[in-house]
């Protein structure tokens, strides 16, 4: 039966139908008309045993910076040394006044050299050694995207390799970010810089009990057997470049930050020196609720004036990469840059757009646009240079992606991508983007070199169009409105999106949110400073500003239907063309928009929403009801003046719905 088998039969056979088993070479032997069959094309391999066999698939990195005469021939293992100790010097407990003994590499190869911990000279050598002290911690360190999935398919649940090469992962029992446990060290410097209480994603913290969380942070990671550590780059413009390090208990953690930041050069990497700033992600671990100022069991804390971050209790990747955002929201303005939550992208011509919006309202899927180049999708600063993307991947939203639609994203999603949360065929691995029983929030995290067009460095020139995109599930909101200064500085400031709150649980009611700057989560400062800058900037530069509703059209949620992607792709290309700023406009009642009569693609009758209903009272009544939360949200900011500019910001305070 076996012979029948093609599984276990043999590929070649004697006369007798038996295989042959050639034990010995003749030597006159040619192998041209042998009838001993013989496989003649591979040569037995050279090694001797099984372990001398799998010595030879691997071979050494090749040494990237040609180690100079000068540094003698050591300077290698010096460098290795250096590194160490600073990785050691970073994980250092503040009360035991050493770092832990790291050693780099897998803890199941044992052949790497060992270094001692640093001490801290503030310290006395105590004899009241604990056994922390005598573990050995494992350093991954900057593993590359092949070594962090073999990692994560042996140690982390949940680890799968999809049918595209993409490496599936769960975020644990968070699969959002955590705004409400982020908390910020109020000390002398922040106390005056920073934007506190009423509105702000500021909640403060003192700087002992970020001490407390840092030690307990530490303690668990070097309680481990290995961390993995990701020494990275934020922002592509070189003058304003920050170095970062990442230390975290997890590959799909290290492999998410090898996608979502800059990824030095081996050269680079070499000469990285001291980090700028440090997270420590203990995610798996919880805060103690013992603790002052924890409500619950997930605490992410920042302290600038440290330059750390800690994270406990939450897995959730995007809390380092958002994480890192606010610090730049906090250093670029210093510098006189601003820092935006937004995408970015560029035409043929050097004609750069900004798409600024909340959570789920477009910046990913408009700005990864075929016909033009990507900057990035998420996070930007805007100097004298012109614009830079902060980030070195991006992080898309799955839920319901289509390889039609999204042909980009969806290309993207291969080997070295990660999908967190996603649901797949437990044989096939192909993923199901339409089903939800993770989580709607599933996401895809791959480097920017993924998408074809990416513009590598990711900067451009000054931004010709500003677009706000909203995506109004009250269905109330033009699908494009042309904005002037003040009207696109008060939306700006505003903010605002509708999102469906629960759709599982039938809830059809749209609920409004206004997010300060269109990331308040992440703003540091009081948002009428990034919006002095912008308007500085925007009048600057000459950019117009657009607003773009991305929802919903002829009815609420419910009853009208969300516009379609074509459509808003229709409205985008005519923005980035210039022909949408020679259109003929009329102006709404309410919020006195500026919107087009006619745009190539997309049918005239949509583009005024009073169109679109059928209902003709229900339409006003929501306009108005809109219009409403629009007024009662800017209230708290009629007290602020906007720059220096007293005018404009007059021009702003009238430049929301009027009756
Ligand atoms: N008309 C439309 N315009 C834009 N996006 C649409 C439209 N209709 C449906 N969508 C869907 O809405 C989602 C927009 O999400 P996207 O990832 O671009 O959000 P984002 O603004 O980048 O958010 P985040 O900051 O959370 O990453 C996508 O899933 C997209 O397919
Ligand atoms: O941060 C995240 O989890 C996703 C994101 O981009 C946002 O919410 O703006
Ligand atoms: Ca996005
Ligand atoms: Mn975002």
């Amino acid at each position: 039966m076996a012979a029948e088998n093609g599984e276990f039969s043999f590929a070649a056979k004697g006369r007798n139908g038996l295989p042959t088993i050639q034990t010995q070479k003749k030597a006159e032997d040619d192998g041209s008309n042998s009838l001993v069959c013989h496989d003649d094309s591979a040569r037995p391999v050279k090694a001797q045993t099984l372990d001398e066999l799998h010595s030879l698939q691997k071979k050494k990195s090749a040494p990237t910076t040609p180690l100079q005469a000068a540094q003698g021939p050591f300077a290698e293992e010096e460098r290795n040394k250096q590194q160490l100790q600073s990785i050691s010097a970073s994980l250092a407990s503040l009360t035991r006044g050493t770092g832990p003994k790291v050693v780099k590499g897998d803890p199941t190869r044992a052949e790497t050299p060992r270094v001692a911990a640093v001490s801290n000279p503030h310290f006395a050598p105590s004899l009241n050694i604990s056994d922390s002290s005598l573990k050995f911690t494992h350093i991954l360190y900057n593993l590359s995207p092949g070594e962090l999935y073999e990692q994560a398919i042996k140690y982390e649940k949940g680890s799968f390799i999809t049918s595209s090469g993409a490496l599936a992962t769960l975020s644990g029992a968070k699969t959002g970010r955590s705004p409400r446990d982020k908390r910020v060290v109020k000390d002398e410097t922040t106390t005056e810089d920073l934007w506190w209480g009423k509105g702000s994603p500021n909640i403060e913290m003192d700087e002992h009990t970020f001490l407390v969380n840092r030690e307990r942070a530490v303690d668990y990671l070097c309680s481990l057997e290995k961390v993995f550590v990701n020494d990275q780059f934020l922002n592509w413009d070189p003058e304003h470049r920050i170095k970062v390090r990442i230390v975290s208990a997890r590959a799909y953690h290290s492999l998410f930050m090898h996608n979502m930041c800059i990824r030095p050069t081996p050269e680079e990497l070499e000469n990285f020196g001291t980090p700028d700033f440090t997270i420590y992600n203990a995610g798996q671990f919880p805060c103690n609720r013992y603790t002052h100022y924890m409500t619950s069991s997930t605490s992410i804390d920042m302290n600038l004036s440290r330059r750390e971050m800690v994270i406990l209790g939450t897995q959730y990747a995007g809390e380092m990469k958002k994480g890192l955002f606010s610090l730049m929201h906090y250093l670029m303005p210093k510098r006189q840059i601003l820092s935006l939550h937004s995408g970015c992208n560029m035409g043929k011509d050097g004609d750069v757009a900004l798409f600024f919006g909340l959570s789920g309202t477009g910046k990913t899927t408009l700005s990864t646009d075929h016909n033009r180049y990507l900057i990035g999708d998420d996070e930007h600063c805007w100097s004298d240079n012109g614009v830079s993307n902060i980030e070195g991947g991006c992080y898309a939203k799955c839920i319901d992606l289509s390889r039609e639609k999204e042909p980009d994203i969806w290309n993207a999603i291969k080997f070295g991508a990660v999908v967190e949360n996603v649901v797949f065929d437990e044989h096939t691995r192909e993923v199901d983007y339409s089903d939800k029983s993770v989580t709607e929030n599933t996401r895809a995290a791959y480097p920017i070199e993924f998408i074809p067009n990416a513009k590598i460095p990711c900067v451009g020139p000054h931004p010709k169009n500003v677009i706000l995109l909203a995506c109004d599930a009250f269905g109330v909101l033009p699908p494009v409105s042309k904005l002037n200064l003040a009207q696109t500085m008060y939306h700006f400031i505003s903010g605002y999106t509708a999102l469906v709150a629960g759709t599982e649980d039938g809830i059809k009611e749209p609920t409004a949110t206004f997010s300060a700057c269109f990331g308040a989560a992440f703003i540091m400062l009081h948002p009428t400073k990034y919006a002095a800058m912008l308007a500085e900037k925007m009048q600057k530069h000459g950019a117009t500003g657009w607003l773009v509703n991305t929802g919903w059209s002829g009815g609420s949620y419910g009853s009208g239907n969300r516009i379609k992607l074509a459509y808003t792709r229709k409205i985008i290309d005519a923005i980035h063309s210039g022909a949408l700023l020679d259109a003929k406009y009329t102006k709404t009642d309410i919020f006195g928009f500026e919107i087009p009569t006619e745009i190539e693609g997309v049918p005239s009758e949509i583009l005024d929403p009073s169109n679109t209903w059928s209902d003709k009272k229900a339409h006003k009544d929501t306009l108005l009801k809109l219009g409403g939360l629009f007024k009662k949200n800017f209230e708290v900011f009629t007290n602020y003046k906007i720059g220096t500019d007293n005018k404009l910001t007059e021009q702003i305070l009238a430049a929301g719905p009027n009756f």
